[in-house]
């Protein structure tokens, strides 16, 4: 192939827009026609149900606004591929310098073994040795993460050779050594074996000193470093932590990944793919970063907690990148320095990667070092525009979706680059209540931004096409779907308990547009799916966690974010644990749901199921006793209340018929149970 023509990269945009019209075209008459039918058939004045109709017509209204914003995603998705053979024919000599920022912030919840394996797979890339530069931000300021690095130094020296000389992948020792194993007769055997022992001997290591709790005064001695642990050192006073303008003493590479401590390359070439976007001829100056998918090695088979967010990300990122660009995503992503650092997109300024590295001469090194220490520190960022201008933005609990969009306002594009082999792999929650949390600090970043000078169709108005706007609203009005979603999840089972129908009988024609919206909704959703490579269980449990997410943590991070913005509350950063114990995990892999606390996320679930069962069971009692009419009647409610209860069949089985420690505490059962009992009393307006 002739490698010194063509493009870095080919752009293919996704088919089917003749069936993407009929689609939106029969959805939004669907969606008028339910309207029409809400708006005239409201209970007279003193009717019973007036207020239950009023509820459930606003919760369609806001279902078929939200619809309208994801066909953004849907309309004009496309698929990046790279030429790394092009970039290397033409670029080798002149390729920059990548600077990789890995964070962690606790070394109990992030082990150091986990945060090594990061460090070495980045190490580990097809790229330059002398021109990437790995940093470790400790916000945890743990003796052990540092005690951990230095032993993975050492064996870096080992590991790096080994990894090109075999063309490891995944280039994480303790990934690669759990998955791969070599035959005796084969001609690497023993390197094989003799890494994979220096690698074990490590690892035990560092899990001793940690079991121990202490660093030996032997290894103190060994390395200068421990000596910042000897004043009264914690996790909220400690030295400096590594930053943006720290590496530009330091290395300055023009390229920068950030990536969470947990995310192990898993793809040699990724450093490569980036710079087929960032130094493409025609393009790349437009380009300020290049998002790639964060995968997870731990999601189960059927994906429990739904925690793949595939769709997001073979659905929604593809179609982002059609309007302009993906959102940035914390994570597996590589940023051009000038644009973090503030600079804005100008069409005729041809933006070189070059960056000088700084000359540290090995006399310099030490007054360098004291140096950087001060540029870390908090303190040095008063009265600069630093977390506001420069760098990441401050103050949001999703600092970096913050910071990726106000990088598209200053007239950038980024790329969503999806590889064949995965990018990163990392590790993704493994209970039902550490999802439910990430997601609450999501979807309450997510709104923090909609309800900010940052809200997308404010700030982003002529900076920003109206589709990336409309993207972005997605997720920032995450949280809002928790009011309508509860409503439909409540209300209607409520209504057949006491025989008020709230939807069309199934013989009247008015039926036809509610069969129409909700079949076709699941039929495409199940569709994108199974063709993305999920399983049929995957959809259902994907459908469960939609519900549960829905009735707990974007309920609660709605309220916090109103709380914050009327200055009542803080937001915190929850941070998310990367290991649980082994009967957790035992049950994780067997996918059994995780409960086992009495948090207030799952009383809540635990109540609307029993509150869906109670109904269900009264509701089927009512048809029985009054016959046919009535079944033609509540048909719709029977059907969503039946649905309701079929989903939460884990929590029926967690609160009368397990007996781990996952299952739902007795104590919530009751409560919920009483609750339910209670709003059988509360007559319905
Ligand atoms: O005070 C903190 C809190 C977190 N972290 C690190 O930030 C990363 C992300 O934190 P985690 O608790 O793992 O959050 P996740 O929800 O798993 O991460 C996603 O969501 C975050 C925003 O909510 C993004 O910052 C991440 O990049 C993205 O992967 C981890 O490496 C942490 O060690 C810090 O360095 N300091």
């Amino acid at each position: 192939m002739d490698t010194t023509e063509g493009r870095l990269f080919e752009v293919k945009i996704g088919k089917g827009r003749a069936w993407k019209w009929l689609y939106a075209g029969s959805m939004l008459l669907g969606l008028l026609l339910i309207w029409v039918y809400r708006a005239s058939h409201v209970p007279e004045a003193g009717e019973k149900g007036r207020w239950a109709w009023t509820a459930v017509f606003a919760a369609e209204l806001w279902f078929g606004f939200y619809w309208f914003l994801t066909l953004s995603v849907r309309w004009n998705p496309i698929y990046r591929f790279t030429y790394k053979d092009r970039l290397s024919h033409r670029y080798e000599e002149k390729l920059p310098g990548v600077d990789i920022f890995i964070c962690t912030a606790d070394p109990i919840i992030e082990p150091p073994s986990i945060v090594i394996n990061t460090v070495l797979s980045v190490m580990a890339y097809d790229y330059p040795s002398e021109k990437l530069n790995v940093y470790l931000s400790d916000d945890g300021c743990s003796i052990f993460t540092f005690y951990a690095l230095l032993e993975a130094l050492q064996f870096a020296k080992s590991w790096i050779p080994f990894c090109k000389k075999f063309n490891i992948q995944p280039m994480s020792p303790s990934l690669f050594f759990s998955k791969s194993t070599v035959p005796v007769h084969d001609s690497s055997f023993s390197d094989w074996t003799t890494m994979e022992k220096l690698y074990k001997d490590m690892e035990s290591r560092i899990d001793a000193a940690m079991k121990l709790g202490d660093i030996s005064k032997e290894i103190k001695a060994k390395h200068e470093g421990f000596s910042e642990w000897s004043s009264n050192i914690s996790s909220k006073d400690h030295q400096a932590i590594v930053k943006l303008r720290v590496s530009e003493k330091i290395s300055n590479g023009p390229i920068i990944l950030t990536i969470d401590c947990d995310m192990y390359a898993n793809n040699a070439g990724s450093v490569r793919d980036a710079l087929c976007f960032f130094m493409d001829e025609k393009q790349g100056h437009e380009y300020a970063f290049v998002q790639f998918p964060q995968t997870y090695k731990n999601t189960t088979k059927n994906d429990l907690y739904a925690s793949s967010l595939k769709i997001i990300q073979k659905v929604d990122f593809p179609g982002l990148d059609g309007q302009g660009g993906p959102l940035y995503t914390g994570s597996c992503c590589f940023h051009r320095r000038d644009c973090l650092k503030g600079r804005k997109y100008s069409e005729l300024s041809n933006v070189e990667l070059k960056g000088e590295r700084p000359q540290i001469l090995e006399a310099s090194s030490r007054i360098l070092e004291e140096k950087t220490k001060d540029l870390a520190t908090c303190s040095y960022e008063e009265s600069t525009q630093w977390g506001k201008e420069i760098g990441l933005k401050y103050g949001c609990p999703v600092e970096d979706v913050i910071t990726g969009f106000v990088i598209q306002c200053r007239g950038w594009k980024s790329v969503y680059f999806c590889p064949k082999r995965e990018a990163f792999l990392g590790l993704a929650p493994t209970t039902l209540s550490q999802t439910l949390v990430q997601h609450k600090r999501w979807s309450e970043g997510d709104l923090q931004i909609f309800l900010s000078k940052y809200c997308p169709f404010l700030y982003g108005f002529r900076r920003t096409k109206l589709g990336l706007q409309m993207g972005y609203s997605i997720y920032c009005l995450w949280a809002v779907n928790s009011i309508p979603t509860i409503i439909y999840a409540v209300i209607p089972s409520i209504c057949l308990l006491n025989e008020i129908s709230l939807f069309p009988n199934v013989f009247s024609y008015w039926f036809i547009p509610f069969a129409y919206v909700i079949s076709l909704s699941y039929i495409v959703s199940l569709w994108e799916s199974l063709i993305h490579g999920e399983t049929l269980k995957a959809w259902w449990n994907e459908k469960r966690m939609w519900l549960y997410k829905r009735t707990t943590s974007y309920l609660f991070a709605f309220v916090d974010a109103i709380l914050k913005m009327l200055g009542i509350n803080e937001s915190a950063f929850v941070i998310t644990p990367k290991v649980v114990d082994e009967d957790t995990s035992k049950r994780y892999e067997k996918e059994i749901m995780e409960f086992g606390s009495t948090s207030l996320m799952f009383m809540i679930l635990s109540i609307v199921a029993m509150l869906n069962l109670f109904c269900l069971v009264g509701g089927i009692g009512v048809v029985i006793v009054d016959g046919a009419g009535a079944l033609g009647s509540l048909f719709m409610q029977l059907l969503l209340c039946g649905s309701l209860v079929l989903i939460n069949f884990p929590i029926f089985e967690a609160s009368f018929f397990r007996k781990d420690k996952g299952c739902i505490p007795i104590s919530t059962t009751l409560s919920s149970v009483a609750v339910v009992i209670i709003a059988y009393f509360i007559p319905v307006f």
